[in-house]
């Protein structure tokens, strides 16, 4: 028996030796197929130097821009180099949920507010250094929780396989593990994202949009990356978990538009309850000052948070759930019910409701949960996957909130 059992064994790491060599074989074709298609380009003239010296990483870095980048995600990239890298994050991610399931939707948005901003680069974690502002300090990043569950993440996979699993990709995939736990949807995610070496503080400033865009300020942000107008509606249906603080929709509730009354389309009984948990306050009809100078809006200050208020400490917050409503599955549906019936919280998310084309994916996905989860999925995963960098461009942190030096 002890003999057979050896055998057995020695069986399994053949066939396992045998299946490396296979996948590096094919991956070896693979690099030669992006070989053959460079030097068809050489030899057409795109590139004019032609040598038969140029190595494979140089032709590699011939034909790199940004559209090639998402193409070079692969499944299972950490296979070899961190063979338990998504394990780890699963099992640190449910741990944590267990004791703040409000990680999830943090998680979701962090994700938001990264890929937004100069694609999936992990840019948004970076602090501060003699070189650069950090992209945390711009207005809208401000109330981005979740950071600290990325850094566990990353120091515990340091300490399993030390410089191999970037930043960007701990993020995706906690995202991932996250939403799931939160009763979103689950999917399949290609990995090889490196981390940027800079953080773009000016850029999340002028381009996260703001809770009171218009409807054509919002589609044209999405738009200008890509995304339909059918993926932006999606993608907003992540607001139906979490928490909004009051001073991102205070305005439509005491003085909108400055006409010292609410929101006309605001339905009647949720302004009650919206006001029962945002009383007004002297800050109600002007965003909140800036906490970090402390001086009251002046008017420069308030052109400065008009564009995204900051939140003070004791601003209320409302339940984006609302106690769960309808249970988990309705993840995604019971915010596109809520707009129908005009109970939308921000007025960013009431606008999907001011065209024909947005509300008709409003009307869709409140009464087709499964309709959502599929279109959810993939709006998630192409999020997931923009203009991110990949082989030679970026680096892997090994502490995600400074550049590597
Ligand atoms: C027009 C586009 C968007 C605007 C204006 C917007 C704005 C906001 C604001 C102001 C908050 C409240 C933050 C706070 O009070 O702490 C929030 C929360 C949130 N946003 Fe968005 N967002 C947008 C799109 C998205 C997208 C595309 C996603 C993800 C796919 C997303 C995911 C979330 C989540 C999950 C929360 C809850 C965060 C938490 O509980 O910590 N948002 N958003
Ligand atoms: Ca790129
Ligand atoms: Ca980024």
């Amino acid at each position: 028996m002890k003999f057979v059992g050896a055998n057995k064994i020695t069986f399994v790491t053949c066939f396992v030796l045998a299946l490396s060599i296979y996948v590096a074989l094919h991956g070896f074709n693979l690099h030669g197929v992006i070989l053959s298609f460079t030097q068809d380009s050489l030899r057409n003239g795109s590139v004019s130097d032609q040598s038969d010296f140029v190595s494979k990483d140089q032709l590699y870095l011939a034909i790199d821009d940004d559209d090639e980048d998402v193409s070079r995600l692969r499944y299972d990239y950490y296979g070899v180099s961190c063979p338990f890298a998504e394990k780890i994050i699963g099992n640190a991610v449910n741990e944590i949920y267990k004791a703040r399931p409000g990680i999830a939707p943090s998680l979701i948005r962090l994700l938001f507010h990264d890929c937004f901003i100069e694609g999936c680069d992990a840019s948004v974690l970076l602090d501060a250094d003699e070189s650069q502002s950090s992209e945390k300090e711009a207005p809208p990043n401000l109330s981005l929780k979740a950071l600290d569950v990325i850094a566990s993440i990353k120091s515990e996979l340091e300490r399993t396989c030390p410089g191999v699993v970037s930043c960007a990709d701990i993020l995706v995939m906690s995202t991932r593990e996250a939403l799931a736990l939160a009763g979103g949807p689950s999917y399949t995610l290609k990995t090889g994202r490196k981390d940027s070496l800079f953080t773009f503080k000016d850029i999340a400033e002028r381009e996260l949009p703001s809770p009171r865009s218009t409807l054509s300020q919002i589609l044209a942000s999405f738009a200008s990356r890509g995304f339909s107008a059918q993926e932006t509606v999606t993608l907003l249906g992540a607001h139906s978990i979490g928490i909004t603080h009051c001073t991102f929709f205070k305005d439509r509730l005491y003085n909108f538009s400055g006409t010292d009354n609410p929101d006309p389309e605001l339905n009647p009984g949720f302004l009650q309850e919206l006001k029962t948990k945002c009383p007004f306050s002297a800050s109600a009809s002007s965003p909140s000052p800036c906490p970090d100078t402390g001086f009251a809006p002046s008017l420069s200050a308030s052109d400065y948070h008009s564009n995204y208020g900051l939140s003070s400490e004791n601003d209320g917050v409302i339940d984006l759930s609302f106690n769960n409503e309808g249970g988990p599955l309705n993840f995604g549906s019971r915010y596109y019910r809520r707009l129908l019936q005009n109970k939308g919280v921000m007025y960013a998310d009431q606008q999907l409701m001011a065209s024909e084309e947005t509300a008709t994916w409003v009307r869709a996905y409140s009464s087709d949960p499964l309709l959502f989860r599929r279109d959810f999925i993939k709006a998630m995963v192409k999020l997931s996957s923009y203009h991110v960098l990949t082989g030679p461009l970026g680096q892997v942190r090994t502490n995600c909130s400074k550049v590597l030096a």
